[in-house]
């Protein structure tokens, strides 16, 4: 039987015929009374997505389980029980049933398409607390919140379920075989949210699964939290195919951490809120600096490297700016409908100007007019030309040479000042909800995910899923057209790029896959909303 929460929440159980009624009235979709075929998969081999399915095209993408390799493990009762905290919750432990939809918007004959298992606690854990020995690494770039995971993976472990030994990997991955650990404990943590940065330090490179592994396993470690972006994830993945390999009774969890929310799936990475929020200083200096001095253009860049969400989310919240420039939408800048001519207008228009430009910008241009840039970072990647320093340079030479106009450039550069900040209300709860998913996930049994929201509700997702590509902003969606309204900018865009943006990769969209035949649909529904 299904029954379909309001948030989108999908249970397979044999629940109560009231319920059903209720819910096949309210969503008006005609639901044949069968039960779903849940498990007609074999257990599955290392790195083989586990997929089971159901009636109405329903796919559950599956995360793996210790019993998976690890057949008849004992399980305990989930102390969390006994806790009089949680004692006046209703039903406070998840179904093992409960998954997620990947797609809410749908139409009445829609297949039910993709979920997710749905995060939280269960009723019986496959660890016992005593034996619990949990280690947390932070890798990758700094995040507002990388502290707030932290504290409340503590928290939760020792709180909820009563592990007293939590180690701290210093200095991201080269820390499990290179450095000393950290004692985590309630103390330890205390307070830590309030500060930016990550308490046991994180790095970029440094990354040798055997050598991981062989510290996990010489330390006695059996349940690995792991914080980091797509690279950390990818890592993740390999260390907990090495952990399966040699059977290991060892859970192994990632919580996504990006700043530039290009994380795919999850409704939003941890910190973005933070960075938005904080971007908006620089815009609001750079604002001032313009309207105060004759002719100003205050220049800001904010960090975006493949996505350009901070920027666009940060244009949209402030109001004041007047060009928003983003990877995913190319730009240039002399001739009709170019950047110049839309600075030109702007100031005789109003005498300054605020330009926000995400760093992956307009790379092809920067590569254009310097030599050609192949540095990578310590993980791998591609270091980037500076386009707010190139940019700026190349507004000043245009007025001084092909116009009688004398411009004043104001340059802000925040990438720093941002992400080093603590994170702010929202985000320290939403790293909250997190890091409680990711331990109960791993007390669970449950190995080898990450977790997320996914339209509010937490989720376990296969690593697969979030590593395969980057979360983009989509340029025919309507928050696209949202900021190019609020500033007025030139899209940049001709009628033929539009077209070729449809064909050469269809936008993702909140309807299942199978009914991205029409483009039309497409572009009304997608996913930012
Ligand atoms: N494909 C990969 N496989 C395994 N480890 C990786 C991979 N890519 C990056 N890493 C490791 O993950 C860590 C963080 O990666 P990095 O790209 O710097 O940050 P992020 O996790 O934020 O993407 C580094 O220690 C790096 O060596
Ligand atoms: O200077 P660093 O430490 O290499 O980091 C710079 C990069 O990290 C970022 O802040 C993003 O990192 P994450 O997505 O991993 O959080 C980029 O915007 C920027 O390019
Ligand atoms: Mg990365």
């Amino acid at each position: 039987m299904h029954s379909v929460s309001n948030s989108g929440a999908i249970k397979l159980s044999s629940g109560n015929n009231i319920n059903q009624k209720k819910d096949n009235r309210k969503h008006k979709v005609k639901i044949t009374h069968q039960t779903p075929v849940m498990g007609q998969l074999p257990a599955t081999t290392s790195s083989q997505p586990k997929v089971d399915t159901g009636d109405h095209g329903y796919i559950l993408e599956d995360v793996p389980h210790l019993t998976d390799y690890i057949p008849h493990l004992p399980t305990y009762p989930n102390p969390l029980q006994d806790n009089p905290a949680y004692a006046v919750v209703k039903q406070y432990f998840v179904d093992t049933d409960d998954t997620v939809a990947q797609k809410i918007v749908v139409h009445a004959n829609s297949p039910r398409g993709i979920h997710f298992r749905r995060a939280g606690p269960r009723q019986k854990v496959y660890f016992k607390s005593d034996d619990v020995h949990a280690c947390i690494v932070t890798c990758g770039g700094l995040c507002p919140g990388l502290n707030t995971v932290i504290r409340e993976i503590v928290g939760s472990l020792h709180d909820m379920y009563g592990v007293k030994r939590i180690e701290g990997i210093e200095g991201g991955y080269q820390g499990f075989y290179s450095r000393n650990t950290i004692q985590l404990t309630p103390k330890k943590v205390n307070g830590i949210h309030k500060r930016g940065g990550t308490i046991i330090g994180t790095s970029r490179g440094g990354y040798d699964n055997k050598k991981i592994v062989n510290s996990i396993q010489d330390r006695g470690i059996n349940q690995v939290y792991i914080i980091g972006g797509d690279g950390t994830q990818k890592g993740a993945s390999a260390i907990y195919e090495e952990v399966r390999k040699r059977g290991l009774q060892v859970a192994v969890v990632g919580i996504p951490k990006t700043i530039d929310n290009d994380i795919p799936v999850i409704d939003q990475s941890f910190g973005f809120d933070t960075a938005v929020e904080e971007a908006q200083r620089a815009i609001n200096a750079a604002h001032v600096e313009a309207e105060s001095n004759e002719n100003c253009i205050g220049l800001v860049k904010l960090m975006g490297r493949n996505s350009g969400f901070i920027a666009m989310y940060a244009t949209l919240a402030s109001r004041d700016v007047d060009c928003c420039l983003i990877p995913e939408s190319p730009f240039y800048l002399e001739g009709p409908g170019g950047l110049f001519e839309y600075i030109e207008k702007r100031i005789k228009e109003n005498g300054h100007m605020v330009i926000v430009v995400a760093e992956g910008a307009g790379q092809d241009l920067v590569a254009e007019s310097l030599r050609a840039n192949d540095n990578k970072d310590a993980s791998g990647n591609k270091l980037l030309d500076d386009v707010g320093l190139w940019l700026s340079q190349k507004i000043k030479d245009h007025f001084k040479k092909q116009t009688e106009m004398e411009i004043n450039l104001k340059y802000i550069d925040p990438t720093y000042m941002i992400r080093a900040v603590p994170s702010n209300a929202s985000d320290n709860v939403y790293c909250t909800l997190l890091a409680q998913s990711a331990v109960h996930g791993a007390m669970s049994g449950y190995t080898g995910f990450t977790v997320g929201p996914v339209h509010g509700r937490e989720c376990y997702l296969p690593f697969y899923r979030i590593t395969e590509k980057q979360n983009k902003v989509v340029i025919t969606d309507r928050m696209w057209a949202r900021m190019l309204s609020s500033t007025h900018q030139p899209s940049f865009l001709s009628t033929k790029d539009i077209i070729e943006s449809f064909t050469d990769e269809a936008p993702p969209t909140q309807l299942l896959d199978d009914q991205v035949a029409d483009n039309s649909l497409v572009t009304k529904e997608t996913t930012i909303c």
